[in-house]
């Protein structure tokens, strides 16, 4: 405890003596409310309780990641945790994933995230260093976000060896270790995974501020002499860290600090993890000194001060559990009748709508005095959008009418909007958009697109057009982002016309705006027209992206139209995208072109659920279909629902009945999945065409635990006119006059049945059935 007073005073002593005063004097009474935070916020602890410095080496395969690491360790005492080892070691300790592991590292692909993510977590976990290399990892930026979401930080450095692909061929050629991935087609495949899928991640970084690119070139010490002056300066400047995180502030906080100095270890917790522009200057000035290998002239903090203690064994949590953390603190604290102030309350209300924490935000609320409440807009207008953005509109519209100010801005009322459009309650949120302008509240740039959203939903044009002409009104008739939204109602209402002539109005249009519009034509069927604005799209130099470009895909199953957007797509670099690479599967397939479709299958460097289904929905007539399945289960993805429609439907055109009848057990049993009513079809398929009536009709009557809708008792019907059932036919006939009794369909089945067996006066019954319906 003494300690923590010291290093705090020490580090406050820079800013102000009475401010220090002051601080170290309530610390006893904040004590457990604050310790954990300061220690957060800054990183000055007690030695064993520190923040993790956490540096990232990437670059291509054999670009001298490990061999730097080294040097790294030896002169600044790292811990080198090189993901392929970890997965190495993995594979040799026989674990249950060994296999699998094995396989991707021979395939040169990547392992499921979560997988090498706990590897790493727990090679920190068992170290007492709090200074981590990274070797070899996030490789993709899916590695990355679940590095972030299960360890919960982001890294302080990130190296990046940047080698010649020759370079990089020949060491690996001669690298003579044993490796099963040090061969030319692994190799091959390693560097085409590289340059898809950790460029993004490098790029990332770049963004971020926080990337050191090395030229990798020349001998080993050479390169080193570049890495040097990198971990030097940041030992250097760890000490000033605190010292610069005050004045990081902005000066609304430090005017806050100097009225309410207990405050300080929560703003600094909660400041020093946003990105303020002197912040980002600051790292901007430390990477010039970083690229000009001196020392800097000004202390610098690290680069992200993350909010996470490791304690004596590092105990890594997430965002969550660091929140959590700070709410029992807060609880502690108010029951030890201390006053919170409210921009703690408020402050606090934001990390949980952030994080998406609902609980932590019902916890904050019952400690927040009711009167506070309602008095201030700033936590009252929070805690309504933190309960509105979870579905919670009770709660949400109690916290709305005990505002006293809830009319001074648009912002929780568009909120409540936004919670009911949302949920698809359209009416309330239209409801509420009148009641603000009865209540004289001006609306905003965000209040219209929530509420367009409503009309879209509604489905009514004409509101949607009173909304329009109170866009023009209220001043936001050139404002893209609200235009946008105009193009969406209006497609979405039917009116793709007017949504073109919205659209042709955007003068500064984006991707969303383009998107929307193509979007629009795609859901009216006019795929000539959405082909045009996806060419608009790119002669305007707009990149669709991946979620355009698959919408694109799958409204044309045309070859040559497949094939001019895959050549765009291989000039672009993106060909290798996950949504990309499934919707040419998709398209591929259903154009009949198996031989492509399973080319780009076996070459994708990542694969998801959508990529599995593709295949074997594509495979949906071969015995192909059932291999996909195995090999999906082996490579560690669940199936899905539409995976099991998929496999079923393959059953049953293969004829497989004991292998459909095993699968439907396995979605039950293995992986949880309630059958739905297409699951249950596709049983009905499985028996009826391999001429099994008898058991799909028990199947219906006895197994289903879904009343039969058309598709099932269609696909009956179906069967009974193949295998020429005339008892069940008529049973199936009749359900399914009764289900859809326009469907001229139906009846042209049963007479055939009829007709089949020669059964004339049972056809002339279905026939007139068919005239008095008007078919
Ligand atoms: N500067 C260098 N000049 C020549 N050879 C080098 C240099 N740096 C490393 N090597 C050699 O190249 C090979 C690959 O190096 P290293 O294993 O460090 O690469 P890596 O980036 O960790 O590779 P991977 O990603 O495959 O694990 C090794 O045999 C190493 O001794
Ligand atoms: O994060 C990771 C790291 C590695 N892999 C797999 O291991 C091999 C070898 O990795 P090196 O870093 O070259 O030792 C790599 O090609 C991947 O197959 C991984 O999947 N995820």
């Amino acid at each position: 405890m003494w300690r923590r007073v010291a290093s705090l005073s020490s580090f406050l002593s820079s800013y102000s003596t009475s401010f220090v005063a002051q601080t170290a004097s309530r610390l006893n009474t904040w004590e457990s409310l604050t310790t954990r935070i300061a220690q957060q916020a800054n990183g000055f602890i007690a030695p064993k309780e520190k923040t993790p410095f956490i540096t990232f080496v990437l670059g291509g395969p054999g670009s001298g990641k490990g061999t730097q690491c080294i040097k790294i360790v030896e002169t600044f005492g790292f811990t080198h945790l090189s993901a392929g080892d970890l997965l190495r070691r993995e594979i040799d300790s026989n674990s249950a994933d060994g296999a699998m592991i094995l396989n991707k590292i021979k395939e040169g692909k990547i392992v499921p995230s979560q997988l090498t993510v706990k590897l790493i977590q727990k090679g920190m976990e068992s170290s007492d260093n709090d200074k981590f290399l990274i070797d070899g990892f996030p490789r993709t930026e899916e590695n990355r976000v679940s590095f972030e979401q299960i360890i919960g930080i982001e890294p302080n450095v990130v190296l990046f060896f940047d080698c010649p692909e020759e370079e990089m061929v020949k060491r690996l050629l001669n690298r003579n270790q044993g490796r099963v991935d040090d061969n030319l087609e692994t190799i091959k495949t390693r560097l085409k995974v590289f340059e898809a899928l950790s460029l993004p991640v490098i790029n990332y970084y770049s963004q971020r501020g926080k990337l050191y690119t090395i030229r990798a070139r020349g001998t080993e010490d050479e390169i080193f002499e570049q890495v040097r002056p990198i971990f030097t300066a940041f030992e250097a400047c760890h000490v000033s860290t605190m010292i610069l995180s005050i004045h990081l502030l902005s000066p609304k906080m430090v005017a806050l600090l100097q009225a309410r100095p207990h405050t300080i270890p929560w703003i600094l917790h909660f400041h020093c993890s946003s990105k303020s522009k002197k912040n980002r200057n600051q790292k901007q000035l430390q990477r010039r000194q970083f690229q000009h290998h001196k020392k800097p002239a000004l202390p610098f903090p690290r680069s992200s001060p993350t909010p996470l203690v490791i304690r004596h064994k590092p105990l890594i949590q997430t965002k969550v559990d660091a929140l959590d953390s700070v709410v029992k603190d807060l609880e502690a604290s108010v029951k030890n009748g201390m006053v919170i102030d409210s921009e703690i309350y408020s402050s606090l209300l934001e990390t949980c709508y952030q994080l998406k924490s609902i609980d932590h935000g019902i916890a904050i609320h019952s400690l927040v005095p009711p009167n506070l409440l309602r008095k201030s807009t700033g936590i009252s207008s929070k805690l309504l959008r933190l309960y509105a953005a979870s579905g919670r509109m009770e709660s949400a519209h109690q916290v709305f009418d005990e505002m006293s100010r809830r009319n001074e801005s648009a912002f929780p009322w568009n909120s409540l909007i936004s919670g009911y459009a949302e949920l698809g309650q359209y009416e309330d949120a239209l409801a509420l958009y009148f009641q603000m302008e009865e209540e004289g509240v001006e609306p905003d740039r965000f209040t219209f697109p929530r509420v367009l959203k409503a009309c879209a939903g509604i489905g009514l044009i004409h509101v949607g057009q009173a909304v329009h002409r109170d866009v023009v009104r209220k001043g936001f008739g050139n404002d893209g982002y609200v235009l946008n939204a105009l193009v969406d109602m209006y497609s979405k209402c039917g009116d793709i016309v007017k949504a073109r002539q919205v659209f042709d109005n955007i003068a500064c249009k984006d991707t969303i705006s383009w998107n929307s519009m193509l979007t629009g034509y795609i859901r009216h069927g006019l795929s000539v027209e959405a082909l045009q604005v996806f060419r608009g799209m790119i002669q305007e130099g707009f990149d669709p992206d991946p979620v355009a470009i698959s919408t694109i895909l799958s409204s044309f199953w045309s070859l040559k139209i497949a094939a001019q957007i895959h050549g765009w797509v291989l000039r672009r670099g993106i060909e290798w995208n996950t949504s990309v690479v499934n919707a040419l599967i998709a398209v591929y397939s259903s154009l009949g072109k198996l031989g492509g479709a399973s080319w780009l299958f076996h070459r994708m460097p990542e694969r998801d659920v959508v990529s599995w289904n593709s295949i074997i929905s594509g495979h949906g007539k071969h015995p192909e279909a059932l291999l996909y399945f195995e090999q999906m289960m082996k490579s560690g993805t669940s199936p899905d629902s539409i995976t099991f429609v998929a496999i079923l439907s393959a059953c049953a055109h293969l004829g497989s009945v004991k292998d459909g009848e095993r699968l439907f057990r396995l979605m039950r049993n293995k992986y949880m999945i309630d059958p739905r009513m297409e699951h249950y079809a596709c049983m009905i398929n499985l028996y009826g065409r391999a001429g099994l009536i008898d058991e799909a009709f028990n199947f219906i009557v006895e197994r289903m635990e879904i009343e039969a809708g058309p598709t099932v008792w269609g696909a009956l019907l179906y069967a009974c006119s193949i295998h020429g059932n005339i008892e069940i036919g008529e049973i199936a006939g009749q359900k399914l006059f009764e289900l859809e009794p326009d469907n001229r369909h139906n009846f042209e089945l049963l007479m055939k049945i009829h007709t089949n067996a020669g059964r004339w006066e049972d056809v002339e019954r279905v026939r007139q059935m068919m005239v008095d319906r008007g078919l």
